[in-house]
Formats: structure tokens, C-alpha cells, sequence
């Protein structure tokens, strides 16, 4: 069996035509739509990621707002340029660039967001709508990876799902969006104390691994014809590396590869969370 794949690149294209036509639909009336970002120091990953929302924006009609800081900025130098985005009418949404350099409060900054301008859906107050099932910005991960399996016909009621990494930006999150009764997965949240992964992973129809571990995720691993998507970030001999082995695409049903899976969609999600502050408040 060859694994079927979640092009996560085609379908991030397909929705942001979708979502031009949207955005000039919104200036027809007026309302011009703002995406800013806060980059904090020099990592190359954080830059680049940064980089290709803010070229997503320009191919879809969205203004760009950055705020670059150097590696050095205080927590008040992070809060200040929060401050001025919640302030700048021009600004529809935005994000600040995760994980912020060592020595940052970065739950404090994520604090400090206007929860109506949180394209991420990570204040406090947003995860809670996300906890209460109620509406509200969704994470663009796991946004990105329900939309990704709902357009490739995964079945996604009442499937078992393995979710592998326990951080608020993927794995938590998605927990809390599968098991929404509009999703109604069931889902197993593995982490590092999980005592036998392997058997978690073995009984899912979806597997989730977002661990940062490369090549975690082993054919052995996996139920035949399950999906698996590869959520995984980490550099080997200066290479990214997934955490999910090439051998899984042997007995997988469908693959989310990594890169071409989920990170497109992620950025997708962050234009669509944007488009969709505008269309209800604008
Ligand atoms: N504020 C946030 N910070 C971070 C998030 C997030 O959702 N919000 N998620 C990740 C990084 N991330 C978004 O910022 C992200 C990851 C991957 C991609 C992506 O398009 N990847 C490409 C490959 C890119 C490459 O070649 O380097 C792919 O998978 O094909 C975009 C965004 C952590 N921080």
C-alpha cells in the first residue's frame, strides 16, 4: 500500500485564492484588512515562517504590519509593541512569532494580546471559548489539520486519534478542537511519560506527532491504512527533519508530509483567522 498524500501546499493555495476574493470583497466595502506580526530576535526558523506569512499576504490582498525586534529586547520592548498593534486601527490581527528567545515571559506577552485581535487564538481567553466549545479564533495547527483532513475525506467522527506532543501551539489544542461535537474524535494526548506509545499509536485511525523527535513515528508503529501527519519540527546536520520515518508512507493510508503538510495550512489558517476578524467586525 502506498499512503494517499494530505498535499497541505496545493490545499493552502485553493483556500488562499479563496480567500482573495474575500479580502476584495471586504475593501468593496471599505474595510481593508491588517495582519502584523512580532519577530523577537534572530532565529532563522522564526524569521523564515515570519517571512512567508507576510508573503502569503501580500499574494492574498492583506497589509502587512511588522514588528522586528533585535534578540535583545526587554519583556517591556515585547509588551510595548503589543501594545501599539492593539492600538493601530490598522491592524486587524496579529501574532507574536513563537518561541520568543530565552529569558522572555512568553505567556505574559500572550497575555497581554487583545483577544480580539489574536489571530493565533492563544490568549487565555480565547483557549477558554476553545475549552467551553464556544466560538472564537482558532490555533492555526490544528485549525490547519481539521480542515486538511476534512478536504481529503478522513473520516474524522469517531475515529480514535493519537495525538503525540502536549504544547499549547498543536497538541493540546487539537485535543480540545477533535473532541468538539462538531469533530467528535476521540483522542488519546501522548507525551514524554507516556509509558507505551507505540500501542497508542498502533490502536488510532489518525495519528498526530508533533513530538519535535526525529523520525519518532516508525512503520512498526502504525495501523495499516491509518492517516498520519507529521507535525514534527527539528534540524539534523542543519536539515529539517520530521518525526515521522519514510517507511510510514508503506503502510499508511494517507500521509501528511513534512515539509508540504501541515505547516502551508498552518499559515493558511493564520490568513483565514485574519479575513474572518474582518468579515465580523469590520
Ligand atoms: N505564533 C506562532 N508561533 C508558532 C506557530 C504558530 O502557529 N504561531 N507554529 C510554529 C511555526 N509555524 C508558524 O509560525 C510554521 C511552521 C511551518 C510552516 C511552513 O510553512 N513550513 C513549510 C516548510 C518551510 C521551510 O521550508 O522551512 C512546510 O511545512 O512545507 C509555517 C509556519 C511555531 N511557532
Amino acid at each position: 500500500m502506498t499512503a494517499q498524500i494530505l498535499d497541505g501546499k496545493a490545499t493552502a493555495a485553493e483556500i488562499r485564492s479563496n480567500l482573495k476574493v474575500r479580502v476584495e470583497a471586504l475593501r468593496d466595502r471599505g474595510v481593508t484588512v491588517g495582519l502584523g506580526t512580532v519577530l523577537v530576535g534572530d532565529d532563522p526558523g522564526s524569521r523564515s515562517y515570519v517571512n512567508m506569512k507576510h508573503r502569503d499576504c501580500a499574494e492574498v490582498g492583506i497589509e502587512s504590519i511588522r514588528r522586528d525586534l533585535p534578540a535583545t529586547a526587554s519583556q517591556d520592548d515585547v509588551e510595548r509593541a503589543v501594545a501599539e498593534l492593539n492600538a493601530d486601527p490598522a491592524c486587524t490581527g496579529y501574532i507574536v512569532q513563537l518561541p520568543l528567545p530565552k529569558g522572555l515571559d512568553e505567556q505574559r506577552v500572550l497575555e497581554r494580546i487583545d483577544p480580539a485581535k489574536d489571530a493565533d487564538g492563544l490568549h487565555p481567553t480565547n483557549l477558554g471559548r476553545l475549552v467551553l466549545m464556544r466560538p472564537g479564533p482558532l490555533p492555526c495547527t490544528p485549525k490547519g489539520i481539521v480542515e486538511l483532513l476534512r478536504r481529503f475525506d478522513v473520516p474524522i467522527k469517531g475515529a480514535e486519534v493519537a495525538v503525540v506532543g502536549r504544547g499549547i501551539t498543536v497538541g493540546r489544542s487539537l485535543g480540545l478542537l477533535l473532541t468538539r461535537r462538531t469533530e467528535n474524535a476521540t483522542v488519546t494526548l501522548c507525551h514524554t511519560a507516556t509509558r507505551d506509545l507505540a500501542a497508542h499509536t498502533r490502536a488510532a485511525d489518525i495519528v498526530v506527532a508533533a513530538a519535535g523527535v526525529p523520525g519518532l513515528i516508525t512503520a512498526d508503529m502504525v495501523r495499516p491504512g491509518a492517516a498520519v501527519l507529521d507535525v514534527g519540527v527539528s534540524r539534523v546536520d542543519g536539515k529539517l527533519a520530521g518525526d515521522v520515518a519514510a517507511d510510514v508512507a508503506e503502510v499508511a493510508g494517507w500521509v501528511a508530509p513534512n515539509p508540504g503538510g501541515v505547516g502551508p495550512m498552518t499559515r493558511a489558517m493564520l490568513l483565514a483567522n485574519v479575513v474572518e476578524a474582518a468579515e465580523r467586525d469590520g
